[in-house]
């Protein structure tokens, strides 16, 4: 529909007008000289000015004949940042008048936030000249002040690229307009489509809320589209995307986020149908991380994982909105940003996993060290928000040798890092007990990757605690994401345990269904300290099962063994004789591998 003031203006002219809006501009171009050339004559004829808005997309969303003050142009207005630009430029003609910007004009620029505004001067139905006018930037932020570029003759104006312009702004705009955004939270809109595998849709969105609650969003909307094909273009449907589009705008949604990890072509297209960031739920994954690590090791970890999962996503839209966005799946660690040069991405790239290699070394000279002290591993590993550091810290509390306590919330991901205590087991003897990041459905297989050389504590354990949250509904499927997440870093042959969680508030019936789907389960609640004992005398006979009794006989020449037995707290009687130490220990196979050679009848 054509805006403000119709009187006594032709029908064929309306339809002239009307039919601009079929068309589809170069997004880049300030405006075609064809529409110009329309938009101008009309206006001569008129002698009226003709205003044209265009969105990021090269999308005419409206025009109007009369000054610009009499549409009310607040409700062409796409949601954009707060402290932003409209993500709308204005193109108005100047009938019989000259291509400069009027002090009107730039007062509807400031006020109303145009991405640009562009005043066109008309002589004999022909454009003579124009100029633009882009707000000022001053201290980060938008003032009431405007640069002015031009005038310039019209039929330049196909060779100015609008959108490079707009971008100048923005990049000034950068890091204020991220600090605002860290304030106020992201709407978006949740979108799942596929068949239900272990989890229903439904299911699935529910936890996909909770992720994005977990990074600070606030989630509008959700909606599924149940599909055994996934579209290659446009992953859902390109009329359900569209759907999607309209939705977004009425409900003033800043971000619409994918259950799914999606191409970065999916991506671009999504961003044109919805005209918002598009955040699949790997850099969904990724950004809680990014929060989330806190040692040296963890954020390595997930800077690595992020360039690497970005890197080939860094093109048009994307590319630009990953500079600009700030917010939910463009955290970079820290408050580092991410650049988009690639061979500085190349090169950040290669240093991380230079730097990982020697965290991993060091790793690796600590567990050696471990390992000779033939102190038994413990990994406690579960899907997020199953209670493992809760577990943790009690073991530690009932039996630990050392009091550190891990971070445990009620949130995704509260645990990053590794962390290893030592705990002592009714017969006296200690294991160290690690306490692992969480797993989740569809782990993004970059974070797998980077977060090898913490999770390769896991292949190193002797014994695996795989704690379940028997509460949550969908404890089963967890339990299979677990299973298979172990497989893939290696670990599934390990020797696990699997502990049932959270029996204070798990109903009888799915304990039920757990007890009779899996054998040999410890049932316990963390938090409230139940059936520790009995867990801790499981692990025992489960890490210290091979143990192997012998009675040595060690020479004073060799006092050194007998204190490398005292350090692995084996010995259960020691008596001096005149050939020697005579010590009975019960121990490990590898302890006693090491010193067999001192055993007597
Ligand atoms: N009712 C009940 N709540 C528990 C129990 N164990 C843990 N929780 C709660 O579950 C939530 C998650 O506990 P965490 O120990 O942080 O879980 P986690 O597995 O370490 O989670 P991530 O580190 O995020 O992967 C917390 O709010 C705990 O208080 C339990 O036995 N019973
Ligand atoms: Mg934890």
């Amino acid at each position: 529909m054509i805006r403000g003031n119709l009187e006594g203006v032709k029908k064929s002219y309306i339809n002239e007008l009307e039919a601009l809006f079929e068309i589809d501009l170069d997004k880049n171009l300030i405006i075609s000289k064809d529409i110009l050339n329309v938009l101008s004559r009309i206006s001569w004829e008129l002698k009226r000015e003709i205003s044209i808005y265009i969105n990021r997309r090269g999308k005419i969303v409206d025009i109007a004949i009369g000054d610009s003050e009499t549409v009310n142009l607040e409700e062409i207005f796409e949601k954009r940042k707060e402290g932003g630009l409209s993500g709308i430029r204005c193109i108005h003609t100047h009938p019989s008048g000259q291509g400069e910007l009027s002090v009107v004009d730039i007062t509807a620029l400031v006020s109303l936030r145009f991405d640009m505004m562009v005043a066109v001067g008309v002589n004999e139905g022909k454009p003579i000249d124009f100029s633009i006018g882009l707000i000022s930037v001053i201290d980060g932020m938008l003032s009431k002040r405007a640069d002015i570029l031009g005038p310039y003759e019209a039929g330049i104006i196909e060779s100015i690229d609008a959108l490079k312009l707009i971008r100048e702004v923005e990049e000034k705009l950068e890091e204020r307009v991220f600090i605002l955004e860290e304030k106020a939270k992201e709407k978006v809109i949740l979108v799942a489509a596929g068949n239900d595998d272990l989890y229903t849709v439904e299911e699935s969105l529910e936890e996909l809320k909770e992720l994005a609650e977990t990074a600070g969003a606030e989630v509008v909307f959700k909606l599924y589209q149940k599909k055994s094909k996934i579209d290659p273009a446009t992953y859902i449907g390109s009329g359900k995307a569209r759907e999607i589009s309209l939705l977004r705008q009425s409900l003033m949604a800043d971000a619409v986020i994918f259950d799914d990890q999606l191409s970065p072509a999916q991506i671009r297209n999504l961003e044109e149908i919805l005209g918002c960031k598009v955040i699949d739920r790997t850099a969904l994954i990724l950004d809680i991380f990014a929060q989330r690590a806190k040692s040296k090791e963890g954020k390595l970890q997930v800077e690595l994982a992020q360039l690497k999962y970005r890197l080939p996503r860094l093109t048009g839209f994307g590319a630009m909105l990953s500079r600009t966005g700030g917010g939910i799946g463009t955290r970079g660690p820290g408050e580092k940003k991410l650049e988009i040069d690639k061979r500085h991405i190349m090169r950040r790239i290669n240093d991380l996993e230079k730097e990982l290699e020697a965290v991993r070394n060091t790793r690796q000279v600590q567990r050696e060290k471990r390992l000779s002290n033939e102190i038994p591993v413990v990994s406690i590993v579960g899907y997020t928000n199953a209670g493992k550091s809760t577990l943790r810290n009690k073991l530690c509390e009932i039996a630990g040798v050392d009091k550190e306590k891990v971070f445990e919330a009620n949130m995704l991901f509260a645990t990053l890092d590794t962390t290893t205590r030592l705990v002592n087991l009714p017969n006296g003897k200690d294991v160290l007990i690690s306490d692992t990041v969480g797993f989740i459905r569809k782990l993004p297989h970059e974070l797998v990757e980077a977060f090898k050389s913490t999770l390769e504590e896991i292949i190193y354990s002797d014994l695996i605690l795989h704690v379940v949250d028997a509460s949550n509904k969908n404890a089963e499927a967890q339990i299979k994401v677990v299973n298979s997440v172990l497989e893939e870093i290696g670990a599934g042959d390990k020797r696990k345990i699997l502990v049932l969680n959270k029996m204070d508030i798990a109903d009888c019936e799915s304990l039920e269904i757990l007890r009779g789907k899996f054998k040999d389960v410890v049932e316990i609640s963390a938090v409230e300290g139940t059936n520790l004992d009995v867990l801790l005398k499981v692990i025992q006979d489960n890490v210290y099962k091979d143990m192997i009794r012998a009675k040595l006989l060690i020479p004073y020449s060799d006092t050194k063994v007998v204190s490398y037995l005292h350090q692995n707290n084996c010995i259960e009687k020691e008596e001096y004789t005149e050939e020697g130490i005579l010590v009975c220990i019960n121990t490990t196979k590898d302890v006693y591998g090491r010193i067999k050679e001192f055993e007597v009848e």
